[in-house]
């Protein structure tokens, strides 16, 4: 048997997409949908397999460029594929930096579990830093696999729900602006501008990958529904959108749920006349929000607090830092703060190991190999999952993930790499 991974030629696309399970109508995210939608259907319906002309369109995109696919081929026949996407992340500063965003990733099911994807996300790894790119980052389809390969969870999302019932706001003082239910070719237009606001503030968020607004539709999706769009304006300008649906149920339970995908919003008065008209909208019973910031501001506006019930939380962004000198020098700090840490051998980006003397402060950040002695030690995945400012260094480490050579050293790492608001990311790609 031999096995070669290598990136794929032009005529490979179509091999390379067929390995891909969503390609096929398989799942290809958490099996249960609905446990973060709700609702006993299967909700969004499963996709169908892709259509030759889909194929086609597919395999025109992937070579537009800023796509940068891996396969491994054993005997010659391709049976797994990864890609890296060339994107921008939002960090502490905010600057946007580049990233490679690890995509469209499978090993078709009878050769799984015997290297294929270490070897292809080592090839990744490795095309990145020639690239020059310092991090890499990804959603996991499932949380036990990639920790493995270096990644940390970065970010976190929460499903949240709320009856309409108990959702008055506390000031119920209307807010400024103009909101606007409009059809997809609209939001196709919005999108991307209001996008483009919040992620130059928000620490966390990613730039678009190609074709993002294209998949906004008005097209119905099984039990699901179509999509709807509301837009927020003011003075004329867009500064807010929300999609949400308004799924079917057989139930009674589970009728009059309005479900917002996702919504962004640049300004406050956009913030809170998206959420007072979805909160409001007649013949609802109950508002689900499946993939939201842990620290949501609509929460302190209710007159409840409580009325918000978190029914889920995971982790949504994996972060992976491939080159931590230049990864330290690319964001802002909290403070000015100088520790010594270790970090012990990383075999798939060797040149991360060592001991290393941070300086870290407002104006950024320097990482130099040191011969002191290290005051913690931080594995590059810990790293990994502090490097946005999301999570807590005392929390890592009371998890056995830093070891503290020096008292007070772990907090001092802690307040450096803090963020706050909480890094989040409103795509997964
Ligand atoms: C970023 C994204 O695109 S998310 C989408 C990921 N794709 C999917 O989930 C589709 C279904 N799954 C698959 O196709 C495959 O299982 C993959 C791509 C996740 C992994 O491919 P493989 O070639 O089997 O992985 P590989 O053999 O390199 O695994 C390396 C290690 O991960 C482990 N591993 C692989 N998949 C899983 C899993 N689902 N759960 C737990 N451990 C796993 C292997 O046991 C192995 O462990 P080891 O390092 O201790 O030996």
């Amino acid at each position: 048997m031999t096995i070669e991974i290598r990136p794929i030629e032009r005529a490979e696309v179509r091999s390379y997409l067929q390995v891909l399970p969503y390609v096929n109508g398989l799942p290809h995210w958490e099996p249960a949908p609905a446990a973060w939608h709700g609702g006993p259907e299967a909700w969004p319906q499963p996709p169908a397999p892709a259509t030759d002309a889909q194929l086609d369109a597919f395999a025109e995109r992937v070579f537009g460029g800023g796509f940068f696919p891996q396969a491994a081929f054993v005997d010659g026949r391709l049976v797994g594929g990864s890609a890296m996407l060339a994107m921008d992340i939002t960090v502490p500063g905010p600057l946007a930096v580049p990233m490679g965003g690890v995509t469209a990733t499978a090993v078709v099911a009878t050769h799984r579990r015997r290297g294929l994807l270490r070897g292809m996300m080592q090839a990744m790894f490795d095309a990145a830093l020639a690239r020059g790119e310092a991090l890499a980052g990804l959603s996991a389809s499932e949380g036990g696999i990639y920790g493995r390969y270096g990644f940390g969870p970065a970010t976190r999302r929460t499903r949240w729900e709320i009856e309409r019932a108990e959702a008055a706001f506390a000031d119920p003082a209307p807010a400024g602006g103009d909101l606007e239910l409009v059809g997809a070719a609209v939001a196709r237009a919005a999108w991307p501008q209001v996008h483009a606001l919040v992620r130059r503030e928000r620490v966390g968020e990613l730039s678009p990958q190609p074709g993002r607004w294209d998949r906004l539709s008005d097209e119905s999706s099984g039990t699901a529904g179509p999509m709807r769009y509301l837009v927020h304006r003011t003075g004329g300008a867009v500064d807010g959108i929300a999609q949400f649906r308004l799924p079917w149920s057989s139930t009674v339970e589970h009728t009059g749920t309005l479900v917002v995908e996702a919504l962004e919003a640049a300004s406050p008065d956009a913030y809170r006349a998206l959420w007072g008209l979805l909160l409001d909208f007649d013949l609802t019973r109950r508002v689900v929000a499946p993939a939201r910031p842990v620290d949501e501001p609509l929460r302190w506006m209710l007159r409840s607090p409580r009325a918000m019930r978190v029914t889920r939380q995971s982790d949504s962004l994996w972060l992976r830092i491939l080159d931590l000198a230049a990864a330290i020098g690319s964001r802002q700090y909290t403070g000015e703060t100088g520790l010594t840490i270790e970090v012990p051998p990383d075999p798939m980006c060797p040149g991360n190991a060592g001991v290393w003397r941070l300086d870290l402060g407002p104006s950024g950040g320097s990482c130099v190999r040191t011969g002191a002695a290290p005051e913690v030690t931080i594995g590059i995945q810990a790293l990994g999952s502090l490097f946005l400012g999301g999570h807590s260094a005392a929390l890592l480490a009371a998890a056995g993930l830093i070891r503290e050579h020096r008292a007070g050293a772990v907090a001092a790492l802690g307040r450096a790499l803090r963020h706050d608001p909480e890094p989040f990311n409103a795509f997964v790609f």
